[in-house]
């Protein structure tokens, strides 16, 4: 069998805020490896530190303790080679849905025909070619989620973050996010890490789920039914099942 590359390690991780009697511990002792390509979930109740965990990734807030690496280099700030992608689409309102995918690209240094050429095959590829002179306020949820899409994957980030990218979104929208973003996955092979409280969400999305719970990792759950992935099949049954016994034991205890 081919050895996976590791593209993110995490070693100890430890993250307070406040001080004095406020003071809090929010994450202790949390190390991970994650697999070039692979699709990992953080479940777990609310406050337990997933979002902390994805910006201490993500670069946007310092641990107290520990280290991220990224492919093998040590990764403590923002950059274009882990992209976030967060609940509300962040996309900038005065901008054009084109100008959108194409912002990042003027600061990779990439020329003019290059932005336009990548942005225009990025919004292809989310269905959103036809929308492209159009400023976010004239898109549904759904649109606006495409598009901030299509800018992360502009930037062919190896890493993509993800915080609860589709909740925001009904049922049916969300639906066709995770086939989108599966379809991309099998085109791009980013690794992706995702926060959601949604468990079908995420045995339909990951590889592999992460269970936090009192500021740790409590149990890692592989998701074992084969892609493409049908909610009425045994095998996915039985991942949910899985997890549920898992989410409960972490919310208990
Ligand atoms: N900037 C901050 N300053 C102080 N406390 C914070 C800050 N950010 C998060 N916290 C606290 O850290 C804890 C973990 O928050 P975090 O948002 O990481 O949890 P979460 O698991 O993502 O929650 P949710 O599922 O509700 O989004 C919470 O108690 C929260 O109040």
């Amino acid at each position: 069998m081919k050895k996976e590359t590791a593209c993110l390690q995490v070693q100890g991780l430890e993250k307070h805020f406040g001080v004095g009697d406020q003071r809090q511990q929010v994450l202790q002792d949390i190390s991970l490896e994650v697999h070039q390509g692979e699709i990992l979930a953080l479940l777990g109740a609310s406050g337990c530190g997933k979002t902390t965990l994805l910006n201490i990734l993500a670069g946007f807030v310092s641990p107290d303790a520990g280290s991220v690496y990224v492919q093998g280099r040590l990764s403590t700030v923002p950059g274009p080679h882990k992209a976030v992608v967060f609940q509300e689409d962040a996309l900038f309102p005065w901008l054009s849905v084109m100008e959108n995918v194409e912002f990042g690209l003027k600061f990779q240094g990439r020329t003019r025909k290059e932005q336009r050429d990548t942005a225009l095959k990025m919004l292809g590829l989310v269905g959103l070619e036809d929308k492209q002179a159009m400023l976010p306020a004239q898109l549904s949820g759904g649109m606006r989620q495409r598009v901030a899409l299509a800018r992360v994957l502009a930037l062919s980030p190896m890493l993509m973050l993800m915080d609860e990218p589709f909740a925001a979104l009904d049922a049916l929208t969300r639906e066709e996010m995770h086939g989108l973003l599966l379809s991309l996955h099998a085109e791009f092979s980013q690794t992706i890490i995702f926060v959601t409280h949604d468990v079908i969400e995420a045995v339909t999305l990951a590889d592999r789920v992460l269970v936090m719970g009192g500021r740790k990792v409590l149990s890692t759950v592989d998701i074992s039914a084969l892609r493409p992935r049908k909610p009425d099949t045994d095998q996915f049954m039985e991942d949910l099942r899985i997890l549920r016994a898992a989410l409960k034991q972490a919310y208990t205890g």
